[in-house]
């Protein structure tokens, strides 16, 4: 039996000034290994569902758990140095070298200068950046699609059990994306670790997620392996978003 990894349960957001709960009543639960991408429309709680994950937020109804621990009894900024988080303008420190960036967490917790120096190769090398070229480097000095892997390299540097991935590859060019989401499916795969991670993109959310979660207005219509999602979709909501997917794809069709 794989362990449980993180458990929603009964979990709410509800922002003061907001006309619905931007999250309601959530209940659900991700096992150890497992890849799971949340889908939804613009505002249906995607990002708020995983801020209460590192504590960005406190849910007001409801418990989150990691590892049978409840995150309301952890120290919010002890919780956050043990989940990896990846946003889509990632942030890394201008006045920074790649290799600094890199060390942030492992610096705060104290490790030795060699083991740092270390990790940081092993790092760029898991992200496809040679260490010798871009450990020097300073943020302004790499595109995009090289500071998202930094941003991931740095995400994963105190090897979290679980990583947090909002919109990672969001701003990022079609062939770049595609690049950089089968490398973080290797890197999935290889490190056996829980990844969260949320899209606007439907070919992404099934592409990735060995199971999706799909959200509409702070609820979840459906959890479950894209193959039964697009078989047996839960509700109008879910099967409007299949058909508008599967309506781009035959655009392509009609027109080759
Ligand atoms: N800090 C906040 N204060 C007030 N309302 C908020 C706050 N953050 C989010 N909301 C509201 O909560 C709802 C859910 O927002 P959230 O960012 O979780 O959606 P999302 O699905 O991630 O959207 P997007 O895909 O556009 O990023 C929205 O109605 C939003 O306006």
């Amino acid at each position: 039996m794989p362990k449980t990894a993180i458990k929603f349960q009964a979990v709410s957001k509800h922002f003061a000034d907001a006309s619905y709960p931007a999250v309601d009543n959530v209940t659900l639960t991700i096992n150890e290994g497992e890849f799971i991408t949340v889908l939804g429309s613009s505002g249906s709680g995607k990002t708020t569902l995983l801020k209460m994950v590192n504590r960005l937020y406190d849910c007001d109804g409801g418990k989150i758990e990691l590892f049978d621990e409840d995150i309301a009894t952890v120290d919010a900024v002890a919780l956050r140095r043990r989940i990896g988080y990846v946003v889509q303008h990632i942030g890394l420190f201008p006045h920074m070298t790649v290799a600094e960036n890199i060390a942030t967490v492992p610096k705060l917790l104290n490790w030795s200068k060699e083991a740092i120096v270390a990790r940081v190769d092993e790092l760029l090398t898991t992200v496809g950046l040679d260490p010798e070229e871009f450990k020097s480097r300073h943020p302004k000095q790499l595109s995009g699609g090289q500071q998202q892997r930094v941003g991931l390299a740095r995400a994963l540097a105190v090897n979290p059990k679980i990583m947090l991935l909002d919109e990672p590859f969001g701003a990022l060019d079609a062939i770049t994306r595609l690049n950089l989401q089968n490398e973080l499916l290797k890197i999935h795969g290889g490190l056996k670790k829980t990844f969260l991670f949320v899209t606007h993109d439907i070919n992404e959310a099934f592409k990735l997620g060995n199971r999706v979660i799909i959200m509409n207005e702070g609820n979840v219509c459906q959890f479950d392996t894209p193959k039964n999602i697009m078989n047996m979709p839960a509700n109008a909501f879910v099967k409007e978003l299949i058909d508008a997917a599967r309506g781009q794809e035959s655009f392509w069709g009609e027109r080759a």
